[in-house]
């Protein structure tokens, strides 16, 4: 799960991409398909599954806990279900890798069964704050210990039985919701969130699509424990994480029209369509239906001269994954782009606001870090040498800034990309993006 490979991506200038692009499964549904088919009764079958090393994490440790998995074989998984009670102890500690979403569910699941648990992770997700689940777990009867600063390895003790609490989310967070709504599934009486801004709500829509009860009045989510997940089909859509990386290329380039297809289109994660088209990109979205709960569509975007903006506070939560992909638009944007409230990207994968601020900076863009966002002024970007430190998105994202400068850019620490996006460096190729990649052994 950790890399100790180095890889490096090399863009030449002069790249445009075009053509239709589909990307690979939804991080956040694979994740969630995996957990909720495998305590479900019955049989659920899973397509569109992302084989990347995250949502991999996530599949090896329900295997861990006794479940049997077919697959994946191209996408399709089939979960030989267990019911809520059906776990059973794990020989050694979880390694979930480089994966917060593996961690922070996982401990919600995993704090009201019989049995004892480890779970561990890659150097980066070792450093990531767990507390924030810890927190309302414990008060829901959890007996759980991190270490001294809060972070993994997470050791969860068991216990014979959780309790309902009604919890105000302290940040706008989908994995500690998830969390809590998890280890709900366990506890005696009614469990409830409420958040203070709109995050992703897979976990409900998939819980309700596999027939357990969940109500939803405005920002409260509440479900009461001990009832039944039954098996179903799961169609996981195209990642609209990773679509971005070919909206913001295709925006900002030169080329013809690209069409993301057959995104995952659920509004709690549309921030980057709306942000984009703020900026005035010329872009379309064609719906195309519902799979399991989750809207899905084709995305059809061309090139256009982008303004910065200010970027609402409502957005941040539903594109707070897209902000790197999105700070490479503003930097070939005319004016300024400010984005304030959004300090959760400091703890992400690495501290996103002072990775992209000194990457930009190299490319000879003006630009200031700020506690909680950054200003971006837009203008030429020059090649240059970055450091994406192990950030998948961070990496993607430089990777597409490779359109419009006018020197190469060589991007370090980009062995992570698997972790969301296996197969990035060909497909963005294939669109037009001349991008090298050398791998060295670390
Ligand atoms: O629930 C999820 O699947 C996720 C929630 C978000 O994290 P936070 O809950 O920390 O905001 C997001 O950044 C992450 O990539 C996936
Ligand atoms: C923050 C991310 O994921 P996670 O929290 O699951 O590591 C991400 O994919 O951008």
């Amino acid at each position: 799960m950790s890399h100790a490979n180095q890889r490096r991506f090399i863009i030449e200038p002069g790249g445009s991409l075009s053509g239709d692009i589909r990307v690979p499964g939804d991080k956040s549904v694979s994740h969630r398909a995996v957990m909720l088919g495998s305590v479900a009764e019955g049989v659920t079958r899973v397509r569109g599954f992302l084989e990347g090393d995250d949502a991999m994490a996530t599949l090896a440790a329900m295997r861990a806990l006794g479940v049997r998995i077919d697959g994946p074989e191209a996408g399709a998984l089939t979960i030989h279900g267990v019911g809520l009670h059906g776990l059973s102890a794990p020989d050694e500690p979880l390694d979930l890798g480089n994966s917060g979403t593996s961690m922070r569910l996982l401990t919600g699941l995993l704090c009201g069964q019989r049995f004892a648990t480890t779970l561990i992770g890659d150097q980066s997700l070792m450093t990531r704050p767990m507390r924030r689940v810890t927190e309302p777990l414990g008060q829901m009867g959890a007996d759980i210990v991190t270490s001294d600063k809060g972070t993994a390895p997470v050791g969860i003790q068991p216990v014979t039985s959780l309790m309902g609490i009604d919890y105000p989310l302290p940040m706008a967070s989908a994995q500690v919701k998830s969390a809590v709504l998890l280890a709900g599934l366990y506890a005696r009486g009614e469990t409830a969130v409420t958040e203070p801004g709109i995050t992703r709500d897979h976990t409900e829509r998939m819980l309700q699509a596999l027939g357990y009860p969940v109500e939803v009045d405005g920002p409260r989510v509440a479900l009461t424990g001990h009832g039944r997940l039954t098996g179903g089909s799961i169609q996981v859509p195209a990642d609209i994480s990773s679509a971005a990386f070919f909206l913001v290329g295709a925006a900002i380039g030169a080329g013809e029209a690209v069409t993301l297809l057959d995104v995952g289109l659920n509004p709690t994660r549309t921030g980057v369509v709306e942000i984009l088209k703020r900026m005035g990109a010329d872009l379309e979205v064609i719906a195309k239906g519902d799979g399991a709960g989750e809207p899905v569509g084709d995305i059809r975007i061309q090139a256009a001269s982008l303004e910065g903006i200010e970027i609402p506070p409502s957005l941040v939560p539903v594109a707070i994954d897209e902000f790197p992909a999105l700070f490479i638009a503003a930097a070939c944007a005319r004016g300024e782009t400010l984005l304030r409230g959004a300090e959760e990207l400091r703890v992400k994968e690495s501290d996103r606001i002072a990775v992209m601020a000194t990457g930009l900076e190299r490319l000879g863009v003006q630009v200031e870090a700020l506690p909680d966002g950054i200003r971006i002024v837009g203008g030429r970007l020059g090649g240059g040498h970055v450091q994406a430190k192990g950030d998948h998105r961070v990496a993607m994202a430089f990777a597409m800034a490779g359109l419009v400068a006018d020197g190469p850019i060589v991007i370090d620490g980009c062995a992570e990309v698997d972790t969301s996006f296996p197969g990035f460096a060909g497909l963005a190729r294939s669109a037009g993006l001349p991008i090298a990649v050398e791998e060295q052994a670390g």
